[in-house]
This record gives structure tokens, sequence and C-alpha cells, in this order.
């Protein structure tokens, strides 16, 4: 275990990342407490999709630490055991779930081999697709047949398949219709009670970050300006660049004029 306190799921400290030479997400510290839930804002290109992908594994920090369940995954995983377990502790679920399905694989296919994957019991299969609020007729669908906030519930369903304890949330809600989005959000509240799942949710909208959040963290040009309990930070916001992000109403691609 690391030295800081064991009831975090994420500790993230003096974490860099330069592409040539830009520096996209400099010097930042955070933590997820185990169950917990901390949403990431910020406009446009100010790091938050960086960070994600250097959780996950996609990017290397330029510099500092990153340990998910008190391992450190700075550095690549080391063979198929060490990735399999970085999986079974933190999945990711994207902003367009089409991308990241296969066109080919039903709902129930895709929760299945992940199941299988991590030597889980075929059986639980049933258990989260009901659990995501799929139907039979859903479930065996590909996913050019569903609607996107069913083919979201499928990302869900399969990254929980996985049983992870942490699970980042990439605007993984901003592409759906305010109704949809309203009923994929009440499910990953229900989902994190159940579970006791940690949530890290990227996302432009406040409001997403307001009902699915404990704690929040403004990003801006890749540094950390403002983090704390979502209601003493959207409520009262001690910076300029947060109450900007409040009064704005963002949309993807969207930037704060400062
Ligand atoms: N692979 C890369 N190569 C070069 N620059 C990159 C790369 N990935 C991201 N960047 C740059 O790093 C900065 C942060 O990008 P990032 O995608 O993390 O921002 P973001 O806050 O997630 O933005 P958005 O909300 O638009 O998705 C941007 O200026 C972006 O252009």
């Amino acid at each position: 275990m690391n030295a800081g306190n064991a009831g975090n799921a994420v500790e993230v400290r003096g974490l860099n990342k330069h592409f040539k030479a830009h520096h996209a997400v400099v010097d930042v510290d955070f933590d997820v407490p185990a169950g917990g839930s901390l949403g990431i804002v910020g406009e446009s290109g100010s790091g938050k999709t960086t960070i994600a992908r250097m959780l996950v594994g996609l990017e290397r920090p330029s510099s500092g630490t990153i340990e998910v369940m008190g391992r450190d995954r700075s550095a690549p995983a080391r063979g198929a055991k060490e990735r399999g377990r970085r999986a079974r502790e933190l999945q990711i679920v994207f902003q367009d779930p089409y991308t990241s399905l296969d066109p080919s694989q039903s709902a129930r296919a895709a929760v299945e081999e992940v199941l299988r994957h991590h030597g889980r019991d075929l059986s639980l299969t049933q258990e989260l697709v009901d659990q995501v609020g799929l139907t039979e007729r859903q479930a065996s669908a590909r996913p050019r047949d569903l609607s996107g906030g069913q083919r979201q519930r499928v990302a869900i369903a399969r990254a929980l398949a996985a049983s992870p304890k942490v699970l980042i949330l990439d605007e993984a809600v901003s592409a759906l219709d305010v109704s949809i989005q309203a009923q994929v959000l009440n499910l990953l509240t229900d989902i994190r009670a159940q579970t006791g799942i940690a949530y890290l949710l990227i996302s432009h909208d406040l409001a997403v970050v307001r009902q699915l959040c404990d704690t929040v963290l403004v990003l801006r040009r890749g540094r950390v300006v403002e983090q704390g309990d979502c209601a003493t930070v959207l409520d009262a916001p001690a910076q300029e660049y947060t109450r900007a992000l409040r009064e704005a109403v963002p949309v993807p691609g969207w930037a704060v004029t400062a």
C-alpha cells in the first residue's frame, strides 16, 4: 500500500503531461475516496480527457504518480496478469459507446466476454443486464439496433462485468437527450449506492456533476484552479473561471473566453 490515505480508490500526485512543447496537464493532484465520486470540469482542451487516458494507461504521464487501490500505475502494465488486475480495478465508459462496442456483438455477448476474460461466473450476465435496465430484446440486439441511451447502458454493463472498484465516465451522458440522460444518471446513482463503486466523472455539464458527484475539481489549461465539495465549489466558487463555467451553458468543444 502507499503512504497516503488507505481510504482512497485513486490518488494522483504531481501529474504532468507534455505533448512536445504543449504542457497539457500541469502538476495535478487529486483523490477519489473509495465509493466516492469526483467530477472533473473545465473548458474544452483543459486536459480532462488526457488525465482519464493516463489513469487507464492509454497515455503515459510525463511525471507524477497515479495510484489506484494503493497500487502504482504510472508505468505501463507488465504482462497480461497485471493488465487484467488493472482492468478489475478501473474501467472507463466513453462518450460514444458506438465506437467502443463491437458492432457484431449483442449486449449479452459483450458482457459474457468480459466475465469470461476475468474468470467470473457467466450466470452474472442476467444480473448485469437487469442492473442496467436492459430488456430481453435489447440484451439480444446488436449496437446498431439500439438507441444511444441503450448503447450507453450496454457500455456500463460491460464495464461493470469486470467488477471494477473505480469507473471513469468520460462525457458518458453528454450525447444523450436530456430525459435519457436523466435516466442514465439515476441508474449510475443507484449503481454506486448498491455496489460502493467510485466514480471519476468528466463532464462539461455542471448540472451532471452536481447530480452525480460529492467533490469537484476545476481545470484550466491543465492546472487545478479550484477543488472541493460540489456544493461549495459550484454554489460559491472562489475563482472567476469557475463562475464563468457555471454561468455559461457549455457544449463539447466550448471554451471560456477570458
Ligand atoms: N495526442 C495528443 N497530441 C498532442 N496534443 C494533444 C494530444 N491529446 C491532447 N492534446 C492536447 O492537450 C490538450 C488537452 O486535451 P484534452 O483532450 O485532455 O482536453 P479536454 O479538456 O478533454 O477537452 P474536450 O472537453 O474538448 O474533450 C489540448 O490542447 C489538446 O489539443
